[in-house]
């Protein structure tokens, strides 16, 4: 047996995992799983390519855990993959700052570069590298492949990128960066498969997970996006309020007198479907919900993102393809439809019965715009760019 990438997608909850062999032309998955830590009693679960259970073990504390999971992940690949020699760890790294535009074997000095971005990603820069740390530690010498959120955006040219304040900033770094990245690729690939006429045609992807954001696409490559110099811009999210007045952060510091850090945590984790419903961040609890709350929140998050898909339409100059992609934007028929119905004057019409079952293409025969929902595979393409990174070394 040969090569196996192991690929790790960290969260704002939990680290979703999966191991590639990677000898293979396309990589192919051999296992995955999900690693929680910061449950009351962490857990690992490995799980077969098809879903079925292979694994399952827990710690009885947070304590206990501290980074013994990891451990476990390694033993049990060299227990049941043996002869396959892991060759990589690929991360999933939420921001790249203004360096990176492709994947890169991490060093020390890297770390600590991607480590001094925590304040434009805070919510998931320190989850994303704590595992490179421990990995580093329990393994020191296997190589470990960081995989940035905010390459694919990294073409993004004026005036997309640009923050309407004094220019010297704007040489500091403080622009319009952009995330999801890795799904934004996976899925403009999948389109090529899929519908290769509609590659050159104008394109938008909206990554509707708890996380949220759309990406205009030209050629499939990114020329737009709307989050910015951090994930908080853009569309509603579960615990993240989206694009605001910046108004409202200096009204909050000066005349509620909350300090940098409660503004921090009130705009990252209060903020979004929690905040407006008081009742979950969960699209699955708030759809459920017969709370007036519940359907505010969303109703404020398909109004949002309706607008930002008209915004997006017209960097492109007009609009000839939409992807739903994301856990919500994969399972929530309700939530798509609601979208299609506000940009209904755009000559967008969903069909009822495809969007029931959501198999690729949702929209009608009389739809001006073809309509798609293309489910996300980000450790896919994580493991790609790994095993190119590979063959290059
Ligand atoms: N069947 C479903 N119906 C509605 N929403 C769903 C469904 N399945 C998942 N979701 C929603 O998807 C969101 C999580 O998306 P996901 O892409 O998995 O997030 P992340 O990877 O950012 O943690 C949650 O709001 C969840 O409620
Ligand atoms: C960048 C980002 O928002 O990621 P996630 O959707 O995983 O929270
Ligand atoms: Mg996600």
């Amino acid at each position: 047996m040969t090569d196996a990438v192991l690929v790790l997608n960290s969260g704002s909850s939990s680290i979703k995992f999966g191991l590639f062999d990677v000898a293979v032309a396309e990589p192919a998955l051999l296992c995955k799983g999900l690693l929680d830590e910061h449950e009351a009693k962490p857990r690992l679960v490995v799980k077969g390519p098809t879903g079925e259970d292979l694994f399952e073990t827990r710690k009885e504390t947070p304590e206990a855990a501290g980074g013994h999971l990891f451990a476990d992940v390694l033993a049990f690949i060299e227990d049941r993959f043996g002869g396959r020699s892991l060759r990589a760890v690929g991360h999933r790294i939420v921001h790249g700052g203004p360096d990176h535009s492709g994947p890169v074997v991490l060093t020390d000095d890297i770390i600590a570069k991607l480590e001094a971005l925590t304040p434009l990603a805070p919510l998931h820069q320190p989850r994303c590298l704590a595992p490179v740390r421990t990995l580093a530690a329990i393994r020191p010498g296997l190589t470990q492949i960081a995989c940035f959120d905010t390459a694919f955006h990294h073409g993004l040219a004026p005036p997309a990128n640009r923050f309407a304040i004094p220019r010297r900033f704007q040489a500091r770094g403080v622009r319009r960066y952009g995330f999801h990245g890795l799904s934004f690729e996976y899925v403009a690939g999948r389109l090529a498969e899929i519908a290769p006429e509609l590659v050159a045609k104008r394109t938008i992807i909206a990554h509707l997970g708890n996380g949220a954001s759309l990406c205009a696409l030209r050629d499939g490559r990114s020329i737009d996006t709307t989050m910015g110099l951090t994930p908080l811009d853009g569309l509603v999210m579960g615990t993240r309020c989206g694009a605001i007045d910046p108004g409202v952060l200096l009204y909050l510091q000066q005349h509620e007198n909350m300090p940098v850090a409660e503004v921090q945590h009130l705009l990252y984790h209060e903020s979004g479907l929690i905040g407006v419903s008081g009742i979950s961040a969960d699209m699955r609890t708030l759809l459920a919900s017969h709370e007036a709350a519940a359907h505010e929140a969303v109703d404020l998050f398909t109004f949002r993102a309706a607008q930002q898909v008209a915004m997006m339409a017209t960097t492109l100059g007009g609009l000839d393809c939409l992807i739903f992609t994301g856990g919500i934007g994969e399972h929530a028929k309700e939530i798509r439809s609601a979208i299609g119905e506000r940009l209904g004057w755009f000559g967008i019409r969903i069909d009822a019965a495809a969007n029931e079952t959501a198999r690729e293409q949702i929209s009608g025969a009389d739809s001006t715009v073809d309509v798609f929902v293309i489910p996300t595979n980000e450790e896919l393409m994580i493991a790609r760019h790994c095993a190119a990174v590979l063959r290059a070394m």
